[in-house]
């Protein structure tokens, strides 16, 4: 027996006024992987992750997550289904009045009733795990590095322990080495946490290095699902400029050797 999709996108339609972004969008996550979602800007990736995590109203379709349905739900429902996920938005989104510590404490305060302590130690814990010194924790968002900053971003999006991280971009104006390391930071707390990780990305490395599938946004849906070796075979021009471009060709051969089993 399969199991049910830890995501169920059907029949998704979103639209700005006159202008139509998803039209009859599927899409099934399934638990534990990480899935890579690319397409040409403005298909409509970061809308896809606002709507699903329900920021975004589609204007039809059913989103379910966990098997419960994202929109038609109760306050308390929709609370307790944002406890299991958490959000890295594409340009972090940390509170800049606070410190590293007290961005990744945010949604432990919204969330869970705490001890103070407790939930400061918790959120070193967290500060930890993505890699960023110990004296990164009562530093500004404006004094870090971009890449430091992403990692907080990460640190917070982890904060309440989520099976679920949506991450936007998070490789995006990171150097070569930095996404290379964040790519690994992302495969590593996967692999020890089982989380599911939707990756809104670009980036043809992180594709190859960590996710085991990807889905490719086109023509207003999810155009084609599978492994990198399926993405290979499809006829479509953008998924075959893409896919077989020479950046494509540099990441393959910069990352072949990295690649984790992509039988799933
Ligand atoms: N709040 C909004 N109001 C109006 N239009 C919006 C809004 N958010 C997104 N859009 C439009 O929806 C389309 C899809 O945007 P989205 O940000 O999802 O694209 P994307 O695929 O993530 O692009 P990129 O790869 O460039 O980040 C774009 O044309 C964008 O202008």
């Amino acid at each position: 027996m399969t199991e049910a999709p830890i995501i169920r996108v059907r029949g998704l339609v979103t639209r700005f006024g006159t202008q139509t972004v998803h039209d009859g969008l599927d899409l099934d996550v399934r638990r534990g992987e990480i899935i890579g979602i690319v397409g040409g800007s403005g298909t409509g990736k970061s809308v896809l992750l606002h709507t699903i995590v329900g920021l975004l109203m589609p204007e039809a379709g059913t989103i379910e997550v966990f098997g419960e349905s994202v929109r038609d739900t109760d306050a308390a429902t929709t609370r307790a289904l944002r406890r299991r996920w958490g959000v890295m938005f594409q340009d972090g989104a940390l509170f800049s009045s606070l410190t590293v510590r007290q961005n990744v404490e945010a949604p432990m305060r919204e969330q869970l009733d705490l001890p103070a302590d407790l939930r400061e130690t918790l959120a070193a814990i967290k500060v930890r795990m993505v890699g960023l010194p110990e004296a990164a924790m009562t530093q500004y968002p404006a004094e870090l590095s971009g890449g430091m900053r992403k990692r907080a971003g990460f640190a917070r999006a982890i904060a309440l322990d989520p099976e679920i991280v949506f991450l936007d971009e998070p490789t995006a104006g990171l150097d070569p080495v930095g996404a290379a390391a964040f790519d690994a930071l992302i495969g590593q707390l996967q692999a020890a946490f089982g989380l599911t990780v939707f990756l809104v990305t670009h980036d043809l490395d992180s594709l190859n290095a960590i996710c085991d599938r990807i889905a490719v946004l086109a023509d207003h849906k999810v155009l084609a699902v599978g492994t990198m070796e399926e993405m290979l075979r499809i006829e479509h021009p953008w998924v075959q400029a893409y896919f077989h471009g020479p950046r494509a060709r540099a990441a393959d051969r910069g990352t072949r050797t990295a690649s984790p089993d992509m039988a799933h």
